[in-house]
């Protein structure tokens, strides 16, 4: 069996809160291997983002507790020194986060900027790191990539500004990209023209990614193997396939309906979730999920189960026997309150 690209094993993260710490991540464990692209979904707060930034290292040491563990090729981030720490981020993995802004500076050159970038992890004179930021500006789709290596970070578009973000995660040859939703903050068409270049890049590059979006559209176009989140927990993982074909968690059945259907007539409203996710200091006991799922049981006031089956798990009481009665009860009963 081959070594995970990187294994994540009992992450929890809590941060400091007026009565004392609030755990707010619980108990993760999933991993990415070499060559796939593993997506983490779930709606707004359900703790993608502190997931990621935590398993990074990246969370404010003072504010927040981090437990369990995150190899990278064997190597654990979350006990490495400084040092290692500047290396694997700078130059094994590298992060595109969702305001293409907040990973520049306003004050120099898009090139500038892929420059200083190279030439921190490596020793090549600038003037060979200059035209390695100029091709890299080719690579990610940016037409006319001299001129544009000329220009600051405001004079490009939105799309474009992605794009130069991009080239400079790549300069450093990553073995793993992880992007934070990182088309949010773009118009439809950049948005399927960025997933698209990513798409090319990891098959060009072979850097493995972790992409976080909030959109099963996204989910079915990018992923291979998918994770989904629900108030901190993971609630449901498993090859991308199975889970479109197959979901077993209620909650990932209520993210697959309110996916727009891509031809035919659009309905007139999307099936969406029934209320809204609790805060982290206000889960309710047993299954987190319980209070908004309506293929709920007596038993779901206690913690649900892990199934565990070909790679795939869930956290739920519904079992294989139970889930198409479950499922169908879901629909007929949508336009009546939980
Ligand atoms: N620094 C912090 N201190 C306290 N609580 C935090 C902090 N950062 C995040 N949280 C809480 O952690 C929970 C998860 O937040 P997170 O940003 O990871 O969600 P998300 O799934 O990424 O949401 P979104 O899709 O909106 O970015 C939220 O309840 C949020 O309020």
């Amino acid at each position: 069996m081959t070594t995970p690209l990187l294994e994540v094993r009992g992450l929890s993260v809590s941060f400091a809160g007026r009565n004392g710490m609030i755990g707010v991540i619980d108990n993760l464990s999933f991993q990415v291997n070499e060559d796939e692209t593993l997506c983490i979904v779930g709606e707004s707060g359900s703790g993608k983002s502190v997931a990621l930034l935590s398993m990074l290292g990246l969370l404010d040491p003072f504010s927040s507790k981090v437990e369990g563990s995150a190899l990278f090729k064997g190597q654990d981030i979350l006990r490495a020194s400084q040092k290692t720490l500047q290396d694997i981020r700078g130059r094994r993995i590298a992060l595109i986060s969702q305001d293409p802004m907040t990973a520049m500076t306003p004050v120099h050159t898009i090139g500038w900027q892929i420059v200083e970038q190279i030439r921190a992890h490596t020793d090549i004179s600038s003037r060979a790191a200059w035209n390695r930021a100029v091709e890299l500006l080719g690579e990610v789709g940016i037409a006319n990539p001299r001129m544009a290596a000329e220009r600051y970070p405001h004079q490009l578009s939105g799309g474009m500004r992605q794009r130069a973000v991009i080239a400079m995660a790549l300069s450093c040859n990553p073995s793993l990209l992880v992007a934070d939703e990182p088309t949010t903050a773009l118009d439809v068409t950049v948005q399927a023209q960025v997933l698209d270049l990513l798409r090319r890049l990891r098959r060009d590059f072979g850097s493995s990614i972790v992409l976080i979006t909030h959109d099963m559209g996204v989910v079915a176009e990018m992923a291979d193997r998918v994770l989904v989140m629900y108030s901190g927990r993971i609630v449901e993982q498993g090859p991308c396939d199975a889970i479109f074909d197959d979901a077993w968690h209620p909650y990932t059945w209520g993210l697959l309906d309110s996916i727009p259907p891509l031809d035919g007539p659009r309905p007139e409203r999307l099936i969406s979730i029934p209320g809204s996710p609790p805060q982290p200091d206000r889960r309710p006991p047993g299954c987190v999920f319980g209070p908004r799922c309506r293929a709920r049981l007596p038993a779901c006031s206690d913690l649900p189960p892990r199934q565990i089956a070909h790679g795939r798990e869930a956290l739920c009481f519904v079992d294989s026997a139970g889930r198409p009665a479950a499922r169908s009860r879901i629909s007929s009963n949508m336009d009546q309150p939980a």
